[in-house]
């Protein structure tokens, strides 16, 4: 009989534990190492950081509205509107009374009481139309003033370079150009309209209140700095709540995105406890930054709500003190009690600019720092409109590394290759290999020395020009969801079918195609997860055929393929090569065998080349590798 230890039967107790419950609670341990608490649970949402506001922001920021100002215009038309009725409507019920209390004959001022009711009953009319237009206009001009500002981020993120998203969370930047992008166009169209409707309506009422009874009108606005204090400041740790929880929202699409991705390795692995807990820190994270806002929003509303009906008892009872003493009229005391609630509405609409004001601002700021991250790898001024290369390339004294301070990745690295060369990359994994591909493109700069195509440095053609002259099967296979069709045509959209269909035979795609359930109108799923990984390796192969580019890359593009696919790609790789310049990186010798010359890379650079013969002769580190890989 196995006997247990108390730690073994601790342990078991544990496991059982978090399989009977749905969802297990986060380890400490774990919870430390996957995120640092301390500072993101903060009682104080105050200490979340505001931007700054600086006239250029505020300038960028306008700037959004220059084409919409005839409907802005309209929108503060129809501001002045719904504040002037909002006035009035008092008025005419102290008229109303007044008629009523000075008639002596109160039948006599029914004619003049139904015209007060009309007119009365018009203006609720201009009101209501007045408000749908702000409504439904108004929200229309911040929702296409937010569309032109995502349209320009997701531009803007279509150009930012490797380097950027080699350092930035995908799921952060989702949520700015989802949440942050939301709260600037709420801001855009409630900041103007709620100003304007709350400086006419605060103007006019205490205009009002004034003409009426100065002390009672002393003493209502006595009140307003409290409350208008006490709004603000619960808004304002509302807001700052709701900006931690912006971010933590961020953190919690971070982990859906990063595990849904890779919840095939997470399942390979098991890993779908660890997994849970994961979630479940960032989703307490989560909940935790909404239970601070809801207390602060509690505070506020209760304060808010309860605020004027304090006003209108005061008003009731000092109101009815001064119509005794100091003959104020019943008719006046009415109106007061009127005002007060219109009174209401521009400190609430006040204390809800100034939330808005900070999470849209925020959320403009936050949006502004994408915009203000400078694409790293841009045209130079004057850069040159390649055609068609020939396809000549040269490194001279090329050093690169990913990061200022990072470890030099190639270091005084010189390379010829000549138009329509077929040349082999070979090498230790992580010797600089993709690295080097990676700088044709410029999907990196080189830190040191330049690069040319037909003898131009790349950093002076044109981008696009020189993308357009590459045609790259990258080592990470990518493929987009849609069709084959789709995916096929991506590098060439106005390839024609034949076309298609001839690079996709050339890269032994064709029969698998034909053999999917649509033929070329399957669909593949995300990334392409309904094919196997040499069938998609193929169709990346074809995609970059289709492009008909004179320099091709390859890199380890036919590792996933069996050795018959990986000779019938092969052969259409070699027909390829003879009119482009090819580089191509596979740890298979096998592939590499027919190439012109062959370069073997290690971390001091290219210390081999030749061809497959001469290096066997040779004898040296080709040699060795490929001896080492004919012994398997
Ligand atoms: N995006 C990146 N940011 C920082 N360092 C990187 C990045 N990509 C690669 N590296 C580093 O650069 C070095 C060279 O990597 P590279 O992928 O070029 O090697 P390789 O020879 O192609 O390897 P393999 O044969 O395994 O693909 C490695 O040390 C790697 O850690």
């Amino acid at each position: 009989m196995l006997i247990r230890s108390p730690e073994m039967q601790a342990r078991d107790d544990a496991a059982s534990e978090s399989e009977h419950s749905p969802l297990p609670a986060p380890s400490a341990a774990n919870a430390e190492r996957a995120f640092p608490r301390a500072a993101l649970l903060s009682e104080d949402p105050t200490e979340a950081s505001t931007p700054r506001l600086t006239r250029a922001r505020l300038a960028k920021l306008l700037g959004y509205y220059r084409p919409y100002l005839p409907l802005l215009a309209l929108d503060l038309a129809c501001a002045v509107l719904i504040s002037v009725t909002a006035l009035l409507l008092p008025l005419c019920a102290n008229h109303v009374t007044r008629l009523l209390i000075g008639a002596d004959d109160p039948s006599s001022t029914l004619p003049a009481i139904y015209a007060m009711g009309g007119l009365m009953l018009a203006l609720l009319v201009v009101q209501a139309f007045a408000t749908l237009f702000v409504d439904y206009q108004g929200h229309m001009m911040g929702a296409k003033m937010e569309a032109a500002l995502r349209r320009e981020l997701f531009a803007h993120c279509q150009k930012l370079s490797f380097r950027f998203y080699d350092r930035q969370r995908v799921g952060q930047l989702m949520s700015r150009v989802t949440h942050d992008l939301f709260d600037v166009g709420e801001l855009y169209h409630h900041g103007p309209e709620d100003l304007a409707i709350a400086v006419l309506k605060f103007g006019g009422v205490t205009a009002i209140l004034f003409t009426l009874d100065v002390p009672l009108a002393l003493m209502i606005l006595a009140f307003i700095p409290p409350a208008a204090f006490y709004a603000l400041y619960f808004n304002n740790r509302v807001n700052a709540a709701m900006l931690q929880v912006k971010e933590r929202v961020g953190g919690v699409s971070e982990r859906v995105e990063d595990s849904l991705a890779g919840i095939r390795v997470v399942q390979s692995f098991a890993n779908e406890a660890l997994e849970n807990q994961r979630f479940e820190i960032a989703n307490q994270r989560f909940l935790e930054g909404r239970r601070i806002g809801y207390r602060s929003e509690a505070f506020l509303w209760s304060g808010t709500t309860v605020f004027p009906q304090i006003v209108t008892v005061m008003v009731i009872v000092a109101g009815a003190v001064r119509v005794v003493e100091a003959g104020l009229g019943v008719a006046e005391l009415l109106t007061f009690l009127l005002c007060v609630s219109v009174l209401v509405d521009p400190v609430d609409r006040l204390a809800n600019l100034a939330r808005l004001w900070q999470s849209g601002f925020t959320g403009f700021v936050r949006v502004m720092e994408i915009f203000e991250t400078e694409p790293d790898i841009q045209d130079r001024p004057g850069a040159i409109a390649l055609g068609r290369a020939r396809g000549a390339i040269a490194f001279e004294k090329v050093g690169f590394r990913y990061e200022e301070d990072g470890p030099h990745v190639l270091r005084n690295l010189s390379l010829s290759i000549r138009p329509g060369e077929f040349v082999a990359l070979v090498g230790a994994s992580g010797a600089g290999k993709s690295s080097l591909c990676a700088l044709i493109p410029r999907f990196y700069d080189v830190t040191e020395g330049r690069i040319l195509v037909d003898g131009i440095d790349i950093r002076d053609i044109r981008l696009d020009a020189l993308r357009r002259n590459i045609g790259i099967v990258q080592q990470d296979v990518y493929l987009f969801a849609g069709t084959v069709m789709e995916n096929l045509r991506y590098g060439r959209p106005d390839a024609t079918d034949a076309e298609v269909e001839a690079a996709a035979r050339a890269a032994n795609a064709h029969d698998f195609i034909l053999a999917l359930p649509d033929g070329y109108d399957s669909d593949i799923g995300q990334r392409g997860v309904k094919l196997s990984g040499g069938q998609k390796q193929r169709l990346t192969i074809a995609r970059a055929m289709l492009k008909d580019a004179p320099i091709l890359i390859f890199d380890e593009a036919t590792s996933a393929l069996d050795n018959e696919s990986e000779r019938a790609v092969q052969q259409a790789l070699l027909t390829l090569a003879r009119s482009r310049t090819t580089l191509v990186i596979a740890h298979r010798l096998s592939t590499v065998q027919r190439a012109d010359r062959i370069l073997v890379l290690t971390e001091s650079g290219i210390v081999e080349e030749g061809s497959h013969e001469a290096l066997i002769t040779a004898n040296g580190a080709y040699a060795r590798l490929y001896r080492a890989q004919a012994s398997l």
